[in-house]
């Protein structure tokens, strides 16, 4: 089931150390195209370049202060992500909130890093995401399901899909659910060596209902197939160019 992906890493790493100024570039690129792709999925109407441009420092005329920090507060999760993964840090809640707070930074500061306090619905899903009563307690058994024997010795592909649809699936945040999880996703596939991944903004309609079969019927097949097309995307990039 994923034997061509990681007969593709395996060429990858056959090729390290990589040449430092390629991999920087195409770094850069990940690191924009994650950011405005992710931003666009949840409504921010920045273009690619302006999310560049917005990333080098300069405003964009009639666009709102949140859809700018919506930019910058991203790269920084993406960052901090790097961060966790160079530390080898393991999942907690704690570094869940740590990484939502950075996502919301001076958007909805009564939220950052704070379990929604009310009930929630995700407009166009089929699932209704859990009571907030039953967040501390939901929260606490998805981080004792990923250190579990059975999640730990799981395809890392595989892992990282679940570990996206199950947080999303509990919705523990008032806001900033879908970008957290993708950014979770990214987190727990780097963390096995392999490129972070970018869901398209174009493909945001297949993505959601992959994401709602996992969750209605349990069946994470469509979900995990859009991730390994993506990783083929971004390890078949650094192939292209080193
Ligand atoms: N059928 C679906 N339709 C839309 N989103 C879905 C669906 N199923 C699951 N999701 C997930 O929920 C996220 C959107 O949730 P919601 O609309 O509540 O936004 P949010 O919590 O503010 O997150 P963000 O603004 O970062 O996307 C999507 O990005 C996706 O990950």
């Amino acid at each position: 089931m994923f034997k061509n992906i990681e007969d593709k890493k395996r060429k990858l790493d056959s090729l390290r150390p990589l040449k430092t100024e390629t991999v920087k570039s195409i770094r850069e690129k990940l690191l924009l195209d994650w950011t405005y792709n992710s931003n666009a999925i949840e409504g921010n109407t920045l273009t690619l370049v302006e999310t560049k441009v917005v990333l080098e420092g300069i405003t964009i005329g009639g666009k709102t202060l949140r859809e700018h920090l919506e930019v910058i507060n991203h790269k920084e999760a993406i960052l901090y992500v790097e961060e966790i993964v160079k530390n080898e840090e393991p999942l907690t809640e704690w570094q869940i909130k740590n990484i939502h707070s950075i996502v919301l930074k001076g958007i909805n500061d009564n939220y950052t890093g704070i379990y929604r306090d009310q009930n929630v619905i995700i407009s166009g899903a089929m699932h209704i995401p859990p009571d907030y009563i039953l967040l501390n307690e939901l929260m606490s058994q998805f981080i004792d399901w990923y250190n579990s024997k059975e999640v730990q010795e799981m395809n890392p592909i595989e892992r990282a899909a679940r570990v996206h649809g199950e947080f999303v699936k509990i919705h523990p945040f008032i806001d900033g659910n879908g970008r957290t999880a993708r950014l979770l996703l990214n987190l727990e596939l780097m963390k096995s060596g392999y490129p972070p991944i970018v869901i398209k903004n174009n493909r945001r309609v297949e993505y959601y209902e992959a994401l709602d079969k996992a969750h209605t019927i349990g069946d994470y097949s469509y979900f995990i197939t859009i991730v390994k097309q993506e990783i083929e995307n971004s390890i078949d990039l650094y192939l292209s160019l080193l």
